[in-house]
Order: structure tokens, then C-alpha cells, then sequence
């Protein structure tokens, strides 16, 4: 559908064309509204989700042991994981997320934006269903993390588009940023609620910790249905009037402001960059000009993001410190959900501060020095038939894990995802992010799905499979990421053009382009949920 033409007769665009205001003083004009407020708190929640679900599945795990424990085990039931059966139940979130991100984006456009939400919430509650119902069954809890991980995947996508389509633009960096960092607070509750109920001696243990993600489906399923739809999908629609009230009450403006005006003109043009991106045929993101170098980075970052091995801890963390003797390696996991939080609001500093390049490659040589430390002293100091006789062997495990997530909560964790979003001009942007993305969920699955056979063949020296990707990626950035902080999305596309040098590229000065610096809508307010951190 054509959106609506502007309205020539308009008051607010006459007076919009006289005064030709700053984006600075239409900011300004803006207002923290309460309205913003709980819509960024509602949609946050689906990354709230993403979390939860990821740092719950390690306290199922730990079934195992409860079933030991409690005189259950027998070799083969519902509680004994063999490295297939752990594989698929971890494996199969990511699996489903991969796909349910694919189809998220046409879902959104079919039926707006917070039907959407609330059809991705119902489909988690259905999988929650399907897994605390899982009476002896592992496969249907596993089938049960498929249709969750469609859901989540879904609200992967659409919560942040619509976030940051209806966010006021004086707090829309700050929303998004919100999204990633209630992503590290679901895994942290999960932690919690994990550590709460692993003393029970039945199958509320891991029930409970399991069906709590069905409250906050249903919390956001329903509370999204309360908040206005997002503006721009309204203006799509041929609704402008709905979304001018939208806009003018999200930022606590009166109609005719010109904040108002200013934003349906943003949403007008991006619709039209949208239109150019319809006509561009998904291939050209690897024959485009220099396409195929982005591409393939975008790719092999979002790979790299994953194969650094932060999920590793987040997915099997109760195993793997159970292994080193500690009493309960509950507390370990939630020490490391807390360092993962206060360091990802850290990252949202460096990624406002610091040059990318530098921070990347830092944060990548520390995970590996912090990897190449677990992998040794799990293999030659830890006693693994007793580990109680080696005491400080576990210390050093559990003290390296954190400083490894720190490292990564602060670097690669936030601002892969901005780097990435760089990388591409507006015309290939969404279909390049979309399979950058997809490598992300790929690798996810893939770690997920091998882990536990990998482990089980050569045990702490998989540390070391991690320890050489993250040197590997040390050399990725100096060789081939451009310095892009500070720069305009045009700049670092002319440097990819006229093929700077990566590694000088941070005193690289193009005499044709202004050096501007990034203004709050430059990176697109249509952009991937991470990209925006700037606007903060
Ligand atoms: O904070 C850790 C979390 O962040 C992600 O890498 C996404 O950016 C997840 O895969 C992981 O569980």
C-alpha cells in the first residue's frame, strides 16, 4: 500500500518549512513520557524472554544429578542426557529462533506490529505448555524449545522494530539499548529462579523454572495489545492521523508540533529507502559495489560472536562447575549472569567511547588468554575423578569464566551487532542484516547442537576450539574491519568503496565528505535492535 501523500494545507508544515529546524531542537521539544516509558518496558520484555529461556535450560541440566540424587536414575529415562539428547534440547531453541526470525519480518507487515508480538508470545506460551508437560518425555521438551524458540526468534525481530519505530527519538537509543540488556537480565532471573527451586526434591524444580516463562508471555502478549500501534506501520497502512496522535503522545507534543511533522517526514523517507530495498534483489548483496567483502564480514562477525564461546557458560554453566568441585555451582551461575549484566552496561559506554577496532580486537585477545587459561588448568590441574583434592584448580576455572564474560559482555556481546549494522548502505541493509543475523542463530544452533559431543571426546580442551576462533578473530578485525566510530554511514561507505586501508583507517579523511558526526536518525530508525546504542 502507497502511504498517504503529506498534506499540502498542513499548518505544521508550513511552519516546518520556514523554520528548517535542527534535529537538536527537535529533540528538544521532546518529552520522557510515561507512555514511552511502559511501551519500552513492555516490548523489552521480549528480550527479557530471549534471556530467560537461554539461562534457564541449564538447570534442567542439572536434572540429571537430581535424578542420582533422588534414586531416578536409571540409564536411559527422561533425565538421563546423553550427548544427542542434550544437543537437541539445546539445540533445538536456536533452531526454531533461526527460522521464526526469517518469516518475523513478513509477519509484521501482514498483520502490524503488535499482533505480531502477541502472536510470537502465544506461540512461547504453547511451547512452555508442551515442555512442563513433558511428564517422561525429553523429546517433547525438546519439541517443546522448538515452538518457544519460533516465538522468541519472531519477538527477536519485531520487538525491537517496533521499539525503535515508535520510541521518541530523545530516548530511543537508550529503549534499544534496553532491549540488549534485558536480554542479559533474563538469563540472570533464570539463574535465580533456577537456584530457588534446585533443592526440590520432585519435578517442580525444573517445572517451575520452565513455566514462569509462560507469565512473561502472557504479560507481554497481553500488554502489548494495550499500547498504540507502532506509527510507521499506522502511516503504511494509510493511517496518518492515527499516526500523528501516536507520535505526538508517545513524545508528550501537541499535535501540530514540529517534532511531529519532522518524524512522519522520517518515516515517509525511510519508507521510500524501503521501496529502493524491495527492488534490490537479494543477490546484490554479494555483487554489489564491494558487497561481497561486507557480506561476508557481516557474516563472519555475527559467527565470530558466537564462536567466541560465551553460550557455552550460559547453556551448560551448572555442568561444567558442578565438574570443578563446587558445592553449588547454582551461586557460580549466578555470579556470572551478574557480571554479565553489569558488564553489558559497560559495553553500552565503550560502544559510545571507544574505537570499535581497538575494543573488538582487545576484548577478543582477553577471551582468549582467559580460554587458553580454563582449557590448561581444566586439563592438567584439575583432579576431574575428585575434584575436591584440587581446590584452587576450581578457583582459577571459576575466576577465568568471569573475567571471560566480562570481556565479552563488554566488547563483542553489544557491539558486534553495531559494527555489523555499519557495514551496509540503506538499499542492501535489511536483506544483509538478515543473513549476518542468521549466521548468529546458525552458529547458536550449531554450538549448541555439538558441544556436549565435543566435550565429552576431549573434555577442557574444547576451550581451546574457542581459545583459536578468538585469536582468529583478533586478525579478522585488524585485517578487515573499518574504524567506524564517530563516522556518518556515508563516510564508512566511501571507505569501503575506495578500499582504505582497515588498518589506518582511523586517521583516514576524505577531503569529498564532511566528517560529521552521527546524528540521532542517522543510523536509521528502522535499524536492528543493537545498531542504535550511539543514540543513547
Ligand atoms: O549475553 C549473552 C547473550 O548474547 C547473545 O550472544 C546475543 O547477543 C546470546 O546468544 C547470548 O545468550
Amino acid at each position: 500500500m502507497q502511504p498517504p501523500q503529506r498534506r499540502a494545507t498542513d499548518a505544521s508544515s508550513k511552519q516546518d518549512a520556514t523554520h528548517d529546524p535542527s534535529p537538536a531542537t527537535l529533540v528538544d521539544e521532546q518529552k520522557v513520557t510515561l507512555l514511552a516509558c511502559v511501551l519500552g518496558g513492555v516490548a523489552s520484555i521480549g528480550g527479557f524472554m530471549f534471556g530467560y529461556v537461554s539461562g534457564q535450560i541449564s538447570g534442567y541440566f542439572d536434572m540429571e544429578d537430581y535424578a542420582r540424587r533422588f534414586g531416578q536414575y536409571d540409564g536411559e529415562g527422561q533425565y538421563t542426557f546423553s550427548a544427542s539428547r542434550q544437543g537437541a534440547i539445546v539445540g533445538l531453541l536456536p533452531a526454531g529462533s533461526l527460522f521464526g526470525s526469517l518469516i518475523a519480518g513478513r509477519i509484521a507487515d501482514s498483520m502490524g506490529r503488535r499482533l505480531a508480538i502477541s502472536v510470537s508470545a502465544l506461540f512461547t506460551c504453547i511451547g512452555t505448555i508442551i515442555e512442563i508437560s513433558a511428564e517422561d518425555s525429553w523429546a517433547q521438551y525438546a519439541v517443546g524449545r522448538l515452538i518457544t524458540g519460533l516465538g522468541i526468534g519472531s519477538l527477536s525481530v519485531v520487538v525491537p522494530m517496533y521499539q525503535s519505530e515508535s520510541s521518541p527519538t530523545i530516548i530511543r537509543g537508550v529503549l534499544i539499548s534496553c532491549y540488549q540488556l534485558f536480554i542479559t537480565l533474563g538469563i540472570w532471573t533464570a539463574e535465580m529462579v533456577n537456584y530457588g527451586t534446585h533443592n526440590m526434591s520432585n519435578s517442580a524444580s525444573w517445572r517451575i523454572p520452565t513455566g514462569i516463562s509462560f507469565l512473561w508471555a502472557l504479560l507481554l502478549g497481553a500488554g502489548i495489545l494495550a499500547l498504540p500501534e507502532s506509527p510507521r506501520h499506522a502511516y503504511r497502512m494509510g493511517k496518518e492521523e492515527e499516526a500523528r496522535h501516536t507520535i505526538a503522545r508517545l513524545a508528550g507534543v501537541d499535535i501540530n508540533a514540529r517534532s511531529v511533522e519532522a518524524q512522519i517526514s522520517e518515516i515517509r523517507e525511510k519508507l521510500e529507502e524501503e521501496r529502493a530495498g524491495a527492488e534490490t534483489r537479494w543477490y546484490e548483496i554479494f555483487t554489489g559495489p564491494r558487497m561481497l567483502y561486507r557480506t561476508l564480514l557481516g557474516v563472519v562477525l555475527q559467527a565470530g560472536q558466537q564462536l567466541t564461546g560465551a553460550n557455552f557458560f550460559f547453556y551448560y554453566g551448572t555442568t561444567i562447575f558442578r565438574a570443578t568441585g563446587l558445592s553449588d555451582s547454582y551461586v557460580t551461575q549466578i555470579i556470572l549472569g551478574s557480571v554479565n549484566v553489569a558488564c553489558t552496561i559497560g559495553g553500552l559506554w565503550v560502544v559510545k567511547r571507544c574505537g570499535r577496532r581497538n575494543a573488538l580486537m582487545v576484548g577478543a585477545l582477553c577471551m582468549m588468554i582467559c580460554f587458553l587459561v580454563y582449557s590448561f588448568v581444566g586439563h592438567f590441574a584439575l583432579d576431574r575423578s575428585n575434584p575436591a583434592n584440587s581446590p584452587q584448580a576450581g578457583a582459577v576455572l571459576v575466576a577465568f569464566s568471569c573475567l571471560f564474560i566480562c570481556a565479552f559482555a563488554s566488547t563483542w556481546g553489544p557491539l558486534v551487532w553495531t559494527v555489523v549494522a555499519e557495514l551496509y548502505p540503506a538499499r542492501y541493509r535489511a536483506p544483509a542484516m538478515a543473513v549476518a543475523t542468521a549466521s548468529n542463530w546458525f552458529w547458536n544452533f550449531m554450538l549448541s547442537f555439538f558441544t556436549r559431543f565435543i566435550t565429552d571426546a576431549i573434555d577442557y580442551l574444547y576451550g581451546l576450539v574457542f581459545a583459536g576462533c578468538c585469536g582468529a578473530l583478533v586478525l579478522i578485525v585488524f585485517f578487515f574491519v573499518m574504524e567506524s566510530k564517530d563516522r556518518s554511514l556515508e563516510e564508512i561507505d566511501t571507505m569501503y568503496l575506495r578500499h582504505v586501508s582497515p588498518i589506518t583507517s582511523h586517521k583516514w579523511q576524505d577531503q569529498g565528505v564532511e566528517p560529521k558526526v552521527r546524528s540521532p536518525s542517522a543510523s536509521g530508525s528502522d535499524a536492528h535492535p543493537h545498531e542504535n546504542v550511539e543514540e543513547a
